[in-house]
């Protein structure tokens, strides 16, 4: 948490391997730790910085001017910025759209985040691109100090591997998200940091939403009666989310219809008996291209993962739950981007299908998700 800004003031940003770019505060002056990720979406900043799952992680953006549409109050797909920390290039100095209310800076401070600007992301970016990921601080005003105790306080940060986080995120009490129109579905949506746009996508369809918490139990999802059940994007490691894989066994057990995004995917693919692993650098952008293996159409894609699912692309596996295969390949690097079960009605993507900020080419996820609880009722 940072105090009052001093404009222009000097920042640094230290790297765990012990690179450093110097720059200066932007937003709220101070310290902040967490893990080094870059983003590569030319817009949709709003978003980015509101998005559960970057819980813990310090964003650098690779556009380099941000801030340039200011802040409004329609976009932010949560109550409260989540990212660590933010790490721009060159941001608006005077921002114009016709939405805008304050400007990005403003914002950073009003929240308290961390940030850093006039720093070369092209070379940081490609810095993380080679070595990967990994733990970063950013420090302004009294928080300077000499090169060797800013590392020492970076290497005190906790690692994104096996971090729980799902729950620091997640809502602590269940709410509903009220179907558009007639309502045809109700689904329990386990919320493991949840983006705002998710349950109004699933709403647009006719679809009520019950929201809850990420500790929800079996009892607590088949409560509220559902025709299908959702598993949400969030932060953290997979390897960590015991408590979403035995609930989703058990929605697999009886066979209702299931939907993963993202994290969900990631706990699908444990519940089925697949690994997880750590990515170098990760997926994180609005323009990645990924293939459906079923229609072999390619969709322009939202990412923002870190791990992903270890299953075979081609033949189907055999799981406790019937036969499982990979659904979606990503084409840049070949990575496992969705899972499908073909004995069950249970199907999900690592990416972003409710995209925001981003392309709305694979919108009909969600139709696919209705399909699946009309095929239940007939
Ligand atoms: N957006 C997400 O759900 C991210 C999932 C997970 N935390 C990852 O980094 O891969």
């Amino acid at each position: 948490m940072g105090n009052a800004k001093t404009p222009g003031s000097t920042a640094v940003l230290v790297l765990e391997d012990g690179r450093i770019f110097r720059g200066r505060a932007y937003g709220a002056v101070g310290e902040t730790l967490g893990e080094a990720v870059f983003s590569t979406g030319m817009t949709g900043y709003q978003e980015t910085l509101t998005d559960p799952s970057y819980h813990r992680q310090v964003v650098v953006m690779t556009a380099p001017h941000i801030g340039n549409t200011g802040v409004n109050d329609e976009d932010p797909e949560s109550g409260r910025i989540w990212v660590a920390g933010y790490v721009v290039r060159d941001p608006a100095r005077v921002p114009s759209s016709w939405r805008s209310v304050r400007t990005l800076d403003e914002e950073l401070v009003a929240q308290g985040v961390v940030g850093i600007c006039g720093v070369d992301t092209r070379a940081l970016t490609r810095h993380l691109r080679e070595r990967g990921a990994m733990r970063v601080g950013i420090f302004s005003g009294e928080a300077l100090a000499d090169e060797a105790s800013l590392l020492a306080r970076v290497r005190t940060a906790p690692q994104m591997v096996g971090a729980d986080l799902a729950a620091e995120v997640a809502t602590a009490e269940p709410y509903t998200v009220p179907a558009i129109g007639a309502k045809r579905f109700t689904v329990a949506a386990v919320d493991l940091g949840i983006k705002g746009m998710t349950p109004r996508r699933m709403a647009e369809r006719g679809i009520e939403v019950h929201v809850l918490p990420a500790t929800a139990t079996v009892e607590d999802v088949y409560a509220v009666d559902p025709d299908g059940v959702f598993f949400s994007n969030g932060p953290g490691d997979p390897a960590a989310a015991d408590r979403p894989v035995s609930v989703m066994r058990s929605v697999l057990e009886r066979s209702t219809p299931l939907f993963g995004i993202c994290f969900g995917n990631q706990v699908l693919g444990r519940a089925l008996g697949f690994g997880t692993y750590k990515l170098k650098y990760g997926h994180r952008g609005i323009n990645q291209p990924v293939q459906d293996r079923l229609t072999g159409r390619v969709e322009v894609t939202a990412h923002n993962h870190g791990f992903a699912v270890d299953a075979p692309v081609g033949a189907p596996s055999d799981t406790p739950y019937g036969r499982a295969e990979v659904s979606h390949v990503c084409l840049n690097d070949g990575v496992v981007e969705g899972l499908r079960l073909l004995d069950r009605p249970a199907f999900s993507v690592q990416y972003h299908p409710e995209a925001a900020a981003g392309p709305h080419d694979a919108a009909y996820l969600f139709d696919r998700f209705v399909s699946l609880m009309e095929g239940q009722r007939a």
